[in-house]
């Protein structure tokens, strides 16, 4: 025997890794069914049969062009329509069941095409994984995708799961929040962060009256998005952003702004549209200094790199004018918004992925090493999060 039990202080120092978590890999993935912006109110009108609503398709067509999309990604087909006309009218044929079913395979299939992706980069076996943390609004299993993902992936079945349902848009950075604390807390740990979505559980037929269903159309996508994350990285690992800190806000009152509740019906989702950007604008300097200000970074928003959660066309704008940033600044949330849509808490991986591609492709020449990722969500909720990028040199990366 030793010389007795350790030191509970000492086993957790021990425990901790030296450095900050990074990302130290990027996946993602879209369903095949691709669908332009501009044939969208036809094709949505049609497969709806709901061609005589002459005036509101009139109107979607105007609000689609507004929102900052030009081309989205969803599972759900016309022949899916067609072969679930249950979806038109959910208040008269309740059909969560249905569209559950749909998802429960649906979402990890696309979430472990995302996950592969991010594993064959971070180059290491699948089996090296050693945290797993899922997030979702698309589903309410048990065992959920966290689980399936388990023999999809060939990840060890010691590997620690936890799975976050229905956290709006937020779910993207509040899975990489946890990641980085379980990173720096476990050392040696390797955390799978992967977030999927599928629409379909908010798809139903237009309506007089009910402009939410047409913002819910005309808005979201569906896709999955998987981030490798850990610490102190081993020789042939390429970390890509070092996760500097991290918080979350909840702005008083607002609990309203944005919703979602699940019916026996499908899900349906609120949106104050006009309140939402407002709402962020106010709150998002604060948030911003809160974050920056411990770590002795003024409000030079111009001197970072931004990846800002694109809710539609009028959050960007409105984040824009509130920090005054030069058109470049928000030109990977602005693609991802115009090629896939909103994602929900998926759409941050793809922003992290596109600053990432533009860095690699020299085509943000000047990116300032530090940077913050913003999201938000119900409540209304905004994550934080102050981002180091890690340089390349002489064809590695480098550390701070
Ligand atoms: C809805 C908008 C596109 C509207 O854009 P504009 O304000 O530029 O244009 P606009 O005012 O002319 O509106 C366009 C048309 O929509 C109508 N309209 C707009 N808002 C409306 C509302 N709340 N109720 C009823 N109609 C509305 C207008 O009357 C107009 O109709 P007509 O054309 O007939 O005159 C925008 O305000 C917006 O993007 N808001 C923020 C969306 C948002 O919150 N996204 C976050 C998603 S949730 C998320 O990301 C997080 C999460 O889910 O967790």
């Amino acid at each position: 025997m030793g010389s007795g039990p350790a030191n509970v202080r000492d086993i957790c120092r021990a425990r901790r890794s030296d450095g900050p978590a990074a990302v130290l890999a990027i996946g993602t993935a879209n369903p095949a069914n691709c669908v332009l912006q501009d044939d969208f109110p036809d094709l949505y009108f049609r497969a709806t049969k709901s061609e005589h609503l002459v005036g509101l398709k009139e109107k979607f067509k105007r609000l689609c062009q507004k929102l900052g999309v030009q081309k989205r990604y969803l599972h759900h087909t016309e022949e899916l329509i067609r072969a679930h006309p249950e979806f038109l009218d959910p208040a008269q044929t309740p059909s969560l069941d249905e569209r559950l079913d749909i998802a429960k395979t649906a979402v990890p299939e696309l979430a472990a095409v995302a996950s592969r992706k991010a594993i064959a980069e971070w180059g290491r076996a699948a089996t090296d994984i050693t945290h797993l943390v899922v997030t979702t609004n698309s589903g309410a299993h048990i065992p959920g995708v966290d689980a399936r993902l388990v023999p999809l992936l060939g990840l060890r079945p010691t590997v620690r799961r936890t799975m976050l349902y229905l956290n709006g848009c937020f779910a993207g950075a509040a899975a990489l929040r946890v990641a980085k604390d379980l990173a720096e807390n476990n050392r040696g740990a390797r955390v799978l962060v992967v977030c999927a979505e599928l629409t379909v559980l908010l798809f139903t037929r237009p309506d007089e009256g009910d402009f939410m269903t047409l913002m819910n159309q005309g808005l979201f996508g569906d896709g999955a998005g998987a981030a490798v994350v850990g610490a102190d990285p081993a020789a042939g690992e390429r970390p890509l952003f070092e996760i500097v800190s991290t918080a979350q806000a909840i702005v008083p009152g607002s609990e309203d702004a944005i919703s979602i509740n699940v019916t026996k019906g499908c899900y349906v989702g609120h949106i104050s549209t006009r309140e939402v950007p407002v709402l962020i604008g106010g709150t998002v300097e604060r948030c911003l200094m809160d974050a920056l200000e411990p770590l002795g970074m003024g409000a030079e928003w111009n001197d970072l790199f931004w990846n800002v959660h694109p809710g539609s066309a009028a959050i960007l704008d409105e984040v824009d004018a509130v920090l005054r940033l030069r058109p470049e600044k928000l030109a990977a949330s602005r693609r991802v918004l115009s090629e896939y849509g909103n994602m929900f808490g998926v759409t941050v991986i793809f922003v992290l992925d596109e600053l990432r591609r533009r860095m690699e492709k020299g085509e943000e020449e000047g990116m300032p090493e530090w940077g913050v990722m913003l999201a938000f969500g119900p409540g209304l909720t905004v994550e934080t999060m102050v981002l180091h990028r890690c340089v390349e040199q002489g064809g590695g990366r480098r550390r701070s």
